[in-house]
C-alpha cells in the first residue's frame, strides 16, 4: 500500500476520486490556501503512484506525473484509496485516461482517422492488492464517469496483465492489429457515429489503393509510415478476384504483422527485403503468403535492380511528369516525449497526440530510377517529394532514418555513383579526354571550389552496390 506523510482522508471524501489538470479532487471544496495545500499533496500522490506504475511495468520513466496532468487538457486520473489502511490511509490504485486523435486500421485494413478516441493510458493497482477486484472497481467507475464502453476504448501499449484483465472482465480478446502502440478490439469501429464511445467521433476512411497477397495498402499515413498490413488468409480469400498486380507493386513495402501490446511498434523497413520481395513477385509468382515470401535470398539481385530501373523509367517516361518546386516536406513525425515513446505524433504544437501526420506529397510508389547507368542524361530530376524519401538511393540507406544533415543539394544534380573531385589549381580539365578519373568519376561542374586550405572536396555519393 502507498502511504504518505500526510493524512489522505481529507482528499478522499470517497474511495475513488477524479483529478484533472487543476490537480484537485473533483470533490474538493476549500479556499485558496486549502487548494494550494491540496494540489501539493495530490501532486505527491500522483507522482508516487505514477512512479510505482512505471516500475511495475518496467518503464524507465513514468507515464503519469502531476506535471503532465497539469499540462494536459483532456486527461483524467482516477485514484483509489483505502482510508482505513494504516494511520493516514493509503492510495492503492491509479487509472489515467484521455482522448487521442489517432489514425487506426479498422477490421478490413482501411485507415481511419478517429478524433478523440477514448484511450486507456496508465493503470496500476498496488501489488499487495492486485487480483482482488480493485482494478475492476476502478475501471468500471471510470467507464461510468466517462460514459465509455470497453469496446470503444483504445489501450496504449497494454501490459500482459491488462490484456488479461480486459479479457476476463470485459471479454475483449480479438484485437485489430495496428501499426502504432494502441490496441483496439474488434467492434471498435462498429457504429461509426459513436466510435469514440460517446457519440461524437469524427472519423473517415481512406480508400484502399491496392491489395495484394493480403497487403492492404491505402493512401494513408499508417501505410506510408509503417508499411502494409498483412490481413491473413481469410482476407486474401475475400479479396480474391479483386486483386490487381501493377508494376509499381514491386516497390511496395514489405508486410508487417503488427503484434499487439507494447511490442507492437513498427519495425524499420529493410531495403534488402524490399528488393528480395520485389523479386519474388516477378514472373507472376507473387501469390504466396507474406510469410512464404520472406527470407528467400536466392535471387539475381542485379537482374531485379535492372528490372526495377527499366520499370521506373518506363513509368516515368510514360507519365505526364511535371517537376514540382522544391519545398521542405513536413517534419518527420517524432516520438512523444512522454514515455509513450514509440507512438508517432504530429509535428504540431501541444496538446500532443499520437496522431501520425499524413505525409504531404510523398509518393512511395515512385522509385529512384537511376540504377546502373549513371551517365545517362537525366530526363528529370528526382526530388525527395517524388522518391518519398530523402536521399534514397537504391539499396542504400533504407535502414537509416533520414535527417536534414543527410540532404543533398539537389539543385545541382549529380548522378549517383559519381565521385565529385575538384582539381588543384593549374590542373583544370580542358577537354573530356584529360579527365583521368575512372569511369565512375566526373569533374565537378563549376561552383565547387577550393577549400580554405587549398584542398578539394571529395564528395562520394552513394555508390553502386552491384
Ligand atoms: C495502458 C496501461 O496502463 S498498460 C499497464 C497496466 N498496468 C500494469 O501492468 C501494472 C501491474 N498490474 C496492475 O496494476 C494490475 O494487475 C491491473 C491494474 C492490470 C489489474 O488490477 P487488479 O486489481 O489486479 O484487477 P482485478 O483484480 O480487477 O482483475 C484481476 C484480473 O486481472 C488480470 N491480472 C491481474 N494481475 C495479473 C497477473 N499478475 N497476471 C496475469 N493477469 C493478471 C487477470 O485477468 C486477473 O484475473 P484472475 O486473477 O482471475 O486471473
Amino acid at each position: 500500500m502507498v502511504e504518505f506523510r500526510f493524512d489522505i482522508k481529507p482528499l478522499f471524501s470517497q474511495p475513488i476520486i477524479k483529478v484533472t489538470s487543476n490537480l484537485l479532487p473533483h470533490t474538493f471544496r476549500g479556499d485558496r490556501r486549502q487548494s494550494l495545500d491540496a494540489t501539493t499533496k495530490m501532486s505527491e500522490i500522483i507522482d508516487r503512484l505514477g512512479q510505482l506504475s512505471a516500475t511495475s511495468q518496467g518503464l524507465s520513466k513514468p507515464v503519469t506525473t502531476a506535471q503532465r496532468l497539469r499540462m494536459s487538457d483532456n486527461q483524467t486520473i482516477y485514484l483509489l484509496a483505502d482510508s482505513e489502511a494504516g494511520h493516514n490511509g493509503a492510495v492503492i490504485g491509479l487509472l489515467k485516461v484521455g482522448t487521442k486523435d489517432l489514425y487506426l486500421f479498422d477490421e478490413t485494413g482501411q485507415t481511419r482517422k478517429v478524433e478523440q478516441a477514448p484511450s486507456i493510458l496508465d493503470f496500476y493497482v498496488h501489488e499487495s492488492r492486485q487480483r482482488a477486484g480493485l482494478g475492476k472497481r476502478l475501471f468500471q467507475t471510470m467507464l461510468n464517469e466517462e460514459q465509455w464502453t470497453p469496446l470503444k476504448c483504445s489501450v496504449d501499449r497494454p501490459s500482459e496483465k491488462l490484456l488479461a484483465f480486459l479479457s476476463k472482465h470485459y471479454g475483449l480478446q480479438r484485437v485489430i492489429p495496428q501499426a502504432n502502440n494502441f490496441v483496439l478490439y474488434e467492434g471498435f469501429f462498429n457504429d461509426a457515429a459513436s466510435a469514440n464511445g460517446h457519440g461524437n467521433a469524427h472519423e473517415h476512411a481512406q480508400s484502399p489503393q491496392r491489395t495484394q497477397n493480403g497487403l492492404h495498402i491505402t493512401n494513408s499515413p499508417n501505410t506510408q509510415l509503417f508499411g502494409a498490413t498483412y490481413l491473413g488468409e481469410d482476407s486474401n480469400r475475400r479479396r480474391g478476384s479483386q486483386q490487381q498486380t501493377t508494376p509499381n507493386a514491386l516497390l511496395q513495402q514489405i508486410t508487417q504483422i503488427s503484434p499487439s501490446g507494447r511490442y507492437g511498434a513498427k519495425r524499420p523497413t529493410c531495403s534488402m527485403a524490399e528488393i528480395i520481395h520485389a523479386g519474388n513477385s516477378k514472373g507472376g509468382k507473387g501469390n504466396g503468403s507474406a510469410e512464404a515470401n520472406s527470407g528467400n535470398g536466392n535471387h539475381d539481385i542485379a537482374e531485379i535492380a535492372e528490372q526495377l530501373q527499366r520499370q521506373s523509367l518506363a513509368d516515368l517516361e510514360g507519365s505526364s511528369y511535371e517537376p514540382e518546386p522544391e519545398v521542405e516536406p513536413e517534419a518527420e513525425p517524432e516520438a512523444e516525449p512522454e514515455p509513450e515513446p514509440e507512438v508517432i505524433t504530429p509535428p504540431s504544437p501541444p496538446p500532443k497526440s499520437h496522431t501520425p501526420t499524413p505525409p504531404s506529397v510523398r509518393s512511395p510508389e515512385v522509385a529512384e530510377s537511376i540504377v546502373g547507368d549513371n551517365r545517362r542524361p537525366p530526363a528529370f530530376q528526382l526530388s525527395k517529394q517524388h522518391t518519398g524519401m530523402k536521399n534514397r538511393s537504391f539499396g542504400v540507406g533504407m535502414a537509416v532514418m533520414p535527417s536534414s544533415k543527410m540532404e543533398f543539394d539537389q539543385m545541382e544534380r549529380e548522378d549517383f555513383g559519381v565521385v565529385k573531385i575538384n582539381r588543384p589549381p593549374g590542373h583544370e580539365v580542358t577537354s573530356p579526354g584529360q579527365d583521368n578519373t575512372d569511369a565512375m568519376s566526373t569533374v565537378s561542374s563549376g561552383g565547387g571550389g577550393l577549400t580554405d586550405q587549398g584542398y578539394y572536396d571529395l564528395k562520394f555519393y552513394h555508390n553502386k552496390l552491384w
